[in-house]
């Protein structure tokens, strides 16, 4: 790790690299007010992070124990702040550009002025918002950004109003529920005071399903999440011929699909998911992909009715369930199972070894939000290796590739009969 030193020489030289970059280009150094690291290219991206983690590392060290517990100890107080923000939508009340007095923010949100002042106060600890005066406020990047983009707000709403609560509760269902892997038996179960999972529980909840699926899509942005990885981390080509077939199980609206038939010109992507979600999806089903991309509703639980089709592909679904729900999958494919037929798994495979590294969280913090939510879990190569031998020796793990660039993985696996 060295010294001090040593790690500051090396934020020095990356932070020099990325402001030399900055001014090449004629752009304003960047600032809790504008954000000029946003868009760099690929070759500086790795600086930035180099640059967040060892910042983060000299940080923790001269905090010593005690301050970077305390650190995280406090860490609810942020999230305190956030949620009051997020809940009276604070950051829209006051103008994206020039200053607003609390007193305004105040009669815009409803909340009092004192306590809008006491909470907006705390937050700006983090950059949220900056004070131009005792009595008035202007946005910082963080702010305008929570006041103007949709998504990022719902991340927000997501983490702050929804997971956080839950988390609250993870500890009362470890105790009554063990590792269950039931997914009613969850703390998000339990915070929202229902034997329902949260699948269902959403169902029924529409508003809060789509900050959901909007929250995880803004998480899930950007260069390492892009679906391109999926295109280039397979050879789609060898099976690119008329009359070739790809399953896309728990396909949602059939995004992935449409993605994938964009850059392949033959196959015919059948999307399989819950009724309620395919007719959406076929209704909202660009024409260019009529004959392309087919709906079919079907329970991934029940047994498979198509015959034999090239590839399963499952995209962020076996990571919301526990192993005996994968067996269950898995197991209803097999009558459809022929000599070398293929499963595709894309998902976030964890390391076996912890992330020490501020930019290596996100997996481990998927991971923990699979066991608050959905009583699931994030998996490492050995446990999917687990899971496919438990289900049937026949499954078997032929390779895991992690394009570059990309958090998520391939999973491979095929079925050997003999
Ligand atoms: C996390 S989303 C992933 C959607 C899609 N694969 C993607 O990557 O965008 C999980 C999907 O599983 C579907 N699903 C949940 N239970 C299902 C079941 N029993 N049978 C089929 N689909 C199901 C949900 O409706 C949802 O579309």
């Amino acid at each position: 790790m060295g010294t001090l030193t040593s790690l500051a020489e090396e934020i020095l030289a990356n932070a020099k690299r990325l402001d030399q970059h900055l001014s090449s280009q004629h752009v304003m150094p960047t600032s809790f007010d504008h954000d000029s690291l946003a868009d760099l290219p690929s070759e500086l991206e790795s600086t930035k992070k180099a640059l967040i983690n060892s910042t983060q590392t000299l940080k923790q060290l001269c905090q010593g124990p005690v301050g970077s517990s305390m650190e995280i100890i406090f860490n609810w107080t942020d999230l305190l702040s956030l949620r009051v923000i997020y809940e009276f939508k604070l950051a829209q009340a006051v103008q994206v550009e020039g200053s607003t007095t609390y007193h305004e923010i105040s009669s815009k949100s409803g909340l009092p002025e004192a306590l809008a002042r006491r909470f907006m106060r705390h937050a700006m600890g983090n950059h949220i918002f900056a004070e131009v005066s005792p009595n008035a406020v202007r946005h910082t990047a963080a702010s305008r950004m929570m006041a103007t983009d949709p998504d990022f707000f719902d991340a927000v709403g997501l983490e702050a109003s929804e997971l956080a609560p839950t988390a609250g509760r993870v500890i009362e269902a470890l105790k009554r529920y063990g590792d269950s892997g039931e997914p009613n038996e969850s703390a998000f179960s339990m915070a929202n005071e229902t034997t329902l999972s949260i699948f269902q529980f959403l169902g029924q909840h529409p508003e809060r399903a789509r900050r959901f699926g909007s929250g995880m899509r803004f998480f899930t942005k950007g260069e390492t999440w892009d679906l391109k990885h999926l295109v280039s981390g397979f050879d789609w080509a060898s099976f690119d011929h008329p009359g070739a077939t790809v399953v896309d199980m728990g396909g949602g609206n059939g995004s992935v699909s449409q993605f994938l038939a964009r850059s392949t010109q033959h196959i015919t992507f059948i999307v399989q998911d819950l009724p309620g979600t395919v007719e959406q999806g076929r209704a909202s089903l660009p024409v260019e992909f009529k004959g392309r991309v087919e709906f079919m509703a079907h329970d991934f639980f029940t047994e498979q009715k198509l015959q034999n089709p090239d590839i399963y592909l499952f995209r962020w679904i076996m990571h919301n369930w526990s192993d005996p729900y994968c067996m269950k999958m898995l197991q209803n494919l097999i009558p459809t199972m022929r000599n070398g037929s293929r499963i595709l798994l894309y998902e976030c495979v964890l390391e076996d070894t912890p992330a020490t590294l501020l930019t290596e969280k996100m997996g481990p913090n998927l991971d923990m939000i699979m066991a608050a939510c959905f009583n699931s879990a994030e998996r490492t190569r050995a446990d999917w290796l687990r899971l496919l031998e438990k289900t049937d020796k026949r499954f078997c793990l032929h390779s895991i590739s992690q394009p570059e660039g990309s958090t998520m993985s391939i999973i491979e696996v095929l079925w050997k009969s003999a």
